[in-house]
Order: structure tokens, then C-alpha cells, then sequence
């Protein structure tokens, strides 16, 4: 099985990185094309993937034909590889924020099986989070093969296409949020005299901890604040004067933009 990149950049990168770390495919069964040789072609000999000359050539040598370009260019780009998917032998898998399985099928035809995803920039790391949504025609063995790819790099879950948006915000975008997070813990480490090379390293294994925690623990979050907070301690007078600050009120406000920016809303 052969898998197919139209867009090569910071999202397509980390997908293909996590399926050759899963050993998913071979690097001789991934084929790429983005819009400049000069960006792509060194990265595609760097990892011993094919490159194909267009990206109706992406799509003729592929079984599964990944659509990772900017929103803005998406449309035409289906446009370009249209008659390559029309008899409905391949597979088109979308990464593409905000653009419909409707969307698509209005230009590559009611018959293209399509997967629409949304990965996030974990899956590099084989752990992200990707919601999925499958048409009508992407059914049995087939699906299978599509939800695979992203199986292997981290966990799925199938959505409903009207909470793409939220999901985008809360999963999508948020290991940016939660960078951030991880930096201004690593400042404070700085601010104190800590390196800020050691501080990071350590603001960052305990948000992955807290995250297992989270997951693998039968306890909701408040639950384990508490565990976490003595009476009386250090940990009760940070929480307050976090939210005297309004963290909570921060992270809404700035899902809250995500999802308004997702819709088509201004920059
Ligand atoms: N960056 C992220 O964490 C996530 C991104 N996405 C989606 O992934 C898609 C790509 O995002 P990024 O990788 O961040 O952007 P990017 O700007 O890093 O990559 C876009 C790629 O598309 C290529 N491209 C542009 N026009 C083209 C054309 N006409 N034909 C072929 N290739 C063309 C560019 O050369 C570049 O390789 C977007 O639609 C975004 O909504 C989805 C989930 C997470
Ligand atoms: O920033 C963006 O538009 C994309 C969507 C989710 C993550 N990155």
C-alpha cells in the first residue's frame, strides 16, 4: 500500500516522521509533492521517500492520498487531482482545518471514498490525537486501512463534522497552548536560577505526567488538584493567585478565538 503527501510542510513532516518511527509503511512506500522542490526534495532524500513531479502525480501513484496544504489552496488543489480520485479507486484523506467532506466531494465527485481528519503535531511522537469522520463510500477493509495511519501514531476518535471546530481548538491547536504553558513554568525556573534548559526538561515531564495521571487514574482533574494541594501548603496559594490572574477565564477566552478563527472568522 502506497500512501501519497500533497503538502509537505510542519503538519505533513509530522505525520510521516511518526509513521516511519511506527514502521507503518516503508519510506519507498511514501510518495510526496509540495510546491517547491527546493523545500521538499532535500527533506524527501533525507528520509528515502519518493517524490513525484505534480500533484496529479501524488495522487496516480497512491492508494491512500493525504491532502495537507494551507485551507486557502485546498479547493484547487482537489481540482488538480480530481480525475485521478473520480472512479473512486483511492482513498483522499484530508487533514485540512474547516474544510467539509461535503466541500470536498463537491469537487472530487460523490463518489471518492474520503476520510476527514484532524491530526495534531503530536503524532510525531506516535501520540497524538486525531478525530476522524468517514463518508458514505469509505466502508470495510478500506477504512480500515485509513483509520490505520493515524491508529499508529496516536488516538482516534470518530466525530460528528460540526464538532471538528471545537476539537480543532482542544486538540489541534492546543499542544501550541500547552507549550506555552510548559515555557512560562521553565521562565519561572529561570527566574529562580534554574537553567533554562533544566528547567523545561522539568516543567515538561510533569506535564506529561499530570497528563497520565489524568488518563490513567479514575480521578477527574479536580479530584487529583486536590491530591496534589495541601492544607494549608504551597500548592492552595499558587492555585489563587493563578486565578486571581484568571488563567481559567484565559484559556476559554483563547479557545473561544480558536474556534471563532476556524469558522472562517477574522485573524
Ligand atoms: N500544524 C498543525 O498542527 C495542524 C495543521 N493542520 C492542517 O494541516 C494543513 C497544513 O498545515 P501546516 O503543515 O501547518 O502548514 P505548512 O504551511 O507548514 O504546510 C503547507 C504545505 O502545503 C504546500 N503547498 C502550498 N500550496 C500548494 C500547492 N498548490 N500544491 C502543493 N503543495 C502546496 C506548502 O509548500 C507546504 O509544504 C492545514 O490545512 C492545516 O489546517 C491540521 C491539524 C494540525
Ligand atoms: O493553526 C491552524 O490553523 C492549524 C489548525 C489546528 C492546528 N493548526
Amino acid at each position: 500500500m502506497k500512501i501519497g503527501f500533497i503538502g509537505v510542510g510542519g503538519m505533513a513532516q509530522a505525520i510521516i516522521g511518526g509513521l516511519l518511527k511506527a514502521k507503518t509503511f516503508a519510506p519507498s512506500d511514501i510518495i510526496v509533492h509540495s510546491h517547491r522542490l527546493e523545500s521538499y526534495g532535500p527533506y524527501a532524500k533525507a528520509h528515502g521517500l519518493q517524490t513525484a513531479a505534480s500533484n496529479a502525480d501524488v495522487a496516480a501513484a497512491s492508494d491512500l492520498v493525504v491532502l495537507a496544504v494551507t485551507p486557502n489552496v485546498a479547493s484547487d488543489v482537489l481540482q488538480e487531482i480530481e480525475a485521478q480520485l473520480v472512479d473512486g479507486q483511492k482513498t483522499l484523506i484530508s487533514i485540512v482545518a474547516g474544510l467539509s467532506l461535503a466541500n470536498m466531494a463537491n469537487v472530487v465527485g460523490e463518489n471518492v471514498p474520503i476520510l476527514r481528519t484532524l491530526p495534531n503535531v503530536n503524532v510525531e511522537v506516535g501520540a497524538g490525537m486525531t478525530a476522524v469522520a468517514a463518508n458514505a463510500h469509505l466502508t470495510g477493509d478500506d477504512l480500515a486501512a485509513a483509520l490505520r495511519v493515524f491508529n499508529t501514531i496516536g488516538s482516534t476518535t470518530t466525530l460528528a463534522e460540526d464538532q471538528f471546530g471545537v476539537f480543532s481548538a482542544l486538540a489541534g491547536s492546543s499542544p501550541a497552548y500547552i507549550d506555552f504553558f510548559i515555557d512560562s513554568l521553565s521562565r519561572a525556573g529561570v527566574k529562580y536560577g534554574l537553567s533554562k534548559d533544566q528547567a523545561t526538561k522539568i516543567a515538561a515531564q510533569a506535564t506529561l505526567g499530570s497528563a497520565k495521571m489524568v488518563l490513567e487514574s479514575d480521578k477527574i482533574p479536580f479530584a487529583l488538584i486536590d491530591q496534589v494541594a495541601s492544607p494549608g501548603g504551597s500548592t492552595v496559594a499558587g492555585l489563587l493567585a493563578m486565578e486571581e490572574a484568571g488563567l481559567m477565564t484565559a484559556v476559554v477566552k483563547g479557545i473561544d478565538a480558536t474556534i471563532k478563527r476556524d469558522a472562517g472568522g477574522p485573524a
